[in-house]
């Protein structure tokens, strides 16, 4: 499983495992470097490592002597070579003792890149603590110019490693290689020009250890296939629960139908698409598997309301009084989980009080918009610290936030899991939709609110990131037709 931390979580990490686990700094660094070397390819050859003063730097050293004991061909430039710290000039000075070529002049710097093929950014890394100013500006500047391919020590030099800021200026990198955690500025939709493809190594120490300072999670298949609620082989289609779909306008009919049969797909034992009258005749027929009910028939949807396992309220309802009344009225009649989708927020951000109905029963499925609508905080305040912004919300109404995006959060307050799968191929009308339905299937089929999130969004992601490696642009239907295979492919 890989954590996310910030630059405070690592100090932890490093004050825990030497201080009290008794392992010296030392080692750690040569773990990492060992582990960082590792991952390089073997056919690279002809390295240029920068290296800072702190134990990024030393990291960079020990690196370098890593690659030299594998016969590669390797140079150092010294960023500074006073004032370093204590395992930095260790590793400094066995890179000395060993002859490797280094150079720390500034001006010798930029023919330096230009005569090598890889160049490793061990500048800084947690400890960038402010702007940078002469002569790391040029550094970084010279690295980026001339640098045919980048690999990084932990963060791209200039990266604030917590906010994903840069400090002015910032290596750009082809590659990161980070220790212990995923660094929870890598989540900064303004970081991802500077990452390139990301990998996460450990440093010897147990995921005991790990959990112990960080409970944000980055999903990956192997923990989503363990969520698994194995189906029995007796089982019938009223151990799947009775999912009610509560969608659809006359504008919208499109978004009904595409949650109504998500939610089919994924397995719920029953669905009920409930719409307004005026819709029924249009939706009755909009999937053999899929009954209909009339929203104007109160009778039958108290009975709805009393009897489902799941509701899913808000795709394409339109944001107006009417569907504020209608969210009135579930809540009044209904205790069954619920999943909020769209419209039904954008209702909710007008009577936030409503929330207190939903504590405890509920996942609020908003993109940034409907976020910023409903929390009152701008987009820009949100994108500052989503996470943050996500687990504030979950804990004041003590529901589950899924905020939708480039690296989806899913937050019961406490526990944050973010979620990769999922790319532009998919940035089209509809998909908002298609998770709603899934979520809400899957919560049908006695998967925990928080499980169906995490799940769901997985799940969706998953399928069009596969889709996406033969078709162009992925629709919300092809979503839906692919996802039984796909959830087999995940979960068996
Ligand atoms: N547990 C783990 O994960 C492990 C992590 N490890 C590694 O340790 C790294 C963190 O090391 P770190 O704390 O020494 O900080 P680092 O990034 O090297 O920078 C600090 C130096 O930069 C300087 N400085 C800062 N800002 C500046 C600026 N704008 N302009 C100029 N100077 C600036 C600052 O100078 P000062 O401000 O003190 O004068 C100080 O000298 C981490 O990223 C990982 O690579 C591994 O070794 C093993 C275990
Ligand atoms: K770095």
């Amino acid at each position: 499983m890989i954590y996310i931390g910030d630059n405070k979580t690592t100090g932890e990490i490093d004050s825990y495992s030497i201080n009290t686990l008794n392992i010296p700094g030392i080692v750690l660094m040569e773990n990492a470097a060992r582990n960082f070397t590792g991952t390089i390819d073997t056919n690279l050859d002809n390295f240029l490592i920068v290296c800072g003063k702190g134990n990024n730097g030393g990291d960079g050293y020990a690196v370098a002597r890593q690659l030299v004991s594998l016969n590669k061909r390797v140079s150092v430039f010294s960023c500074e070579t006073s004032d370093m710290s204590r395992d930095c000039q260790i590793n400094y000075d066995i890179c000395r003792n060993l002859g490797i070529p280094m150079e720390n002049d500034i001006s010798a710097l930029e023919e330096l890149i230009i005569s090598h093929d890889v160049v490793i950014d061990a500048v800084f890394g947690t400890g960038l603590d402010k702007p940078l100013a002469a002569p790391y500006d040029k550094i970084i500047n010279n690295i980026n110019q001339y640098g045919k391919y980048i690999i990084s020590v932990d963060i791209p030099s200039g990266i604030n490693g917590s906010t994903g800021e840069t400090a002015g200026i910032a290596v750009k990198a082809d590659r990161t290689v980070s220790f212990v955690t995923y660094k929870q500025g890598f989540l900064n939709y303004s970081a991802a020009e500077f990452l390139g493809k990301i990998k996460v190594v450990n440093i010897g120490l147990p995921e005991h250890v790990i959990k112990k300072f960080s409970n944000t999670v980055l999903m990956d298949k192997k923990y989503i296939s363990s969520l698994l609620i194995p189906r029995l082989k007796y089982s019938h289609k009223g151990n799947f629960g009775h999912t009610l779909i509560i969608a659809g306008s006359p504008e919208f009919t499109g978004a009904a139908v595409i949650s109504a049969n998500a939610a089919v797909k994924t397995g719920s034992g029953l669905v009920t698409l409930a719409v307004f009258h005026e819709c029924l005749n249009m939706l009755s027929s909009c999937s053999p598997e899929v009954m209909t009910a009339d929203l104007s028939d109160k009778n039958r949807l108290l009975d709805l309301l009393k009897k489902v396992n799941s509701i899913a309220f808000g795709p394409g309802l339109g944001n107006n009084p009417r569907t504020l009344e209608l969210l009135k009225f579930v809540l009044e009649n209904s205790d069954a989980p619920m999943v909020i989708d769209a419209d039904g927020i954008n209702v909710l951000a007008e009577e936030p009080a409503l929330l207190e109905k939903l504590k405890n029963r509920c996942i609020l499925t908003p993109h940034l918009g409907e976020f910023s609508r409903i929390s009152g905080l701008s987009i820009e305040e949100i994108s500052k610290d989503r996470i943050k912004a996500a687990k504030d919300f979950s804990k004041k109404y003590s529901v589950i936030l899924l905020l939708k995006g480039y690296n989806t959060i899913i937050t019961n307050e406490c526990d944050v899991y973010v979620n990769t799968t999922g790319n532009s191929s998919m940035a089209n009308g509809g998909m908002g939709d298609t998770l709603t339905g899934i979520t809400a299937s899957l919560i049908s089929q006695k998967y925990t609110i928080f499980a169906s999130g995490k799940i769901g969004s997985f799940l969706h992601g998953y399928i069009g990131e596969k889709l996406s490696k033969r078709s162009f642009a992925i629709t919300a239907e092809d979503i839906i037709r692919n996802i039984p295979f796909y959830q087999k492919k995940l979960f068996l």
